[in-house]
């Protein structure tokens, strides 16, 4: 069973403001050869939400994110992106260059034309933002987990997105610097950021989302208001395998 509670349908009918789409997803497929991770994804996000996407391992969710990214087409259906809209990813493992700190989020920005005397301000800025100033000439390989994805979340805060996607940005991080990130993620939002990110803390999801898309095998087989997903009668009266997912992940 499906449940899906459109949020932006109840705001129009109450005569409000609905947010404007940045992206959206319409009856989209992905394929690679003989395996389909995704099928039949409808999605629309808006300015200001935070979506956490939740499931198993395998069942979409990085593809998923990929795929609102723009890094992999749908093979059926549609990907509209809203014209305007800057957007970054942060991947789960972010790819480190040697060099240091600051040369890494740099590049970054010099690759997209920012001279280089401006990248490497901005930069700077960037690591201050994230707390990382103090070894901003360190080698970035050599830096912490915590540290490379606080790193990872500078290079994308210095292209100054308005949407950003997060492939589970405090998996294999220490309680402490899955604290540290995740307020800055949180700080990010704060500051408007519209987030998308995929998460198996529970926790987390409660304490970042606004709502929550829950995968299975490639499909939404919910797509809620975060405290209507974590409404255990409601959800166990809609859809039995996202409760049953729920209470394995919080067991
Ligand atoms: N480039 C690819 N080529 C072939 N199969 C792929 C590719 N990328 C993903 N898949 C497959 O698509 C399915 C979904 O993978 P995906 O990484 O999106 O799941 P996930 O929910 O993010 O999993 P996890 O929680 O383990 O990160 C898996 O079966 C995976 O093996």
């Amino acid at each position: 069973m499906r449940v899906i509670e459109n949020e932006a349908a109840a705001l129009a009918s109450a005569g409000r403001d609905v947010p404007l789409v940045l992206v959206s997803l319409l009856a989209a497929q992905v394929r690679f050869g003989a395996v389909t991770p995704l099928v039949d994804i409808d999605l629309q996000v808006r300015r200001g939400e935070r979506i956490a996407l939740i499931g198993a391992n395998g069942s979409g969710k990085s593809t998923l994110l990929r795929l609102l990214h723009g890094l992999v087409r749908p093979t059926l259906g549609r990907r509209e992106l809203h014209a305007s809209v800057r957007q970054a990813m942060v991947f789960q493992r972010p790819f480190m260059l040697r060099a240091s700190a600051l040369n890494n989020v740099a590049l970054g920005l010099w690759l997209r034309g920012v001279r280089w005397a401006e990248a490497r301000e901005r930069s700077a800025q960037a690591l201050e933002r994230v707390g990382l100033g103090a070894v901003a000439q360190r080698h970035a390989p050599a830096l912490s987990g915590g540290q490379q994805q606080r790193l990872a979340l500078a290079r994308a805060w210095s292209l100054g997105p308005e949407l950003l996607f997060l492939d589970e940005p405090t998996a294999s991080l220490d309680p402490h610097a899955k604290r540290e990130v995740e307020s800055l993620i949180a700080s990010f939002a704060g500051a408007g950021m519209t987030l998308v990110f995929a998460s198996h803390n529970l926790g987390q999801v409660k304490r970042l989302a606004t709502r929550v898309v829950y995968l299975e095998q490639g499909r939404i087989l919910a797509d809620l208001p975060v405290d209507r997903f974590f409404d255990r009668a409601f959800l166990a009266a809609v859809s039995h395998e996202a409760d049953l997912f729920v209470k394995g992940e919080t067991a």
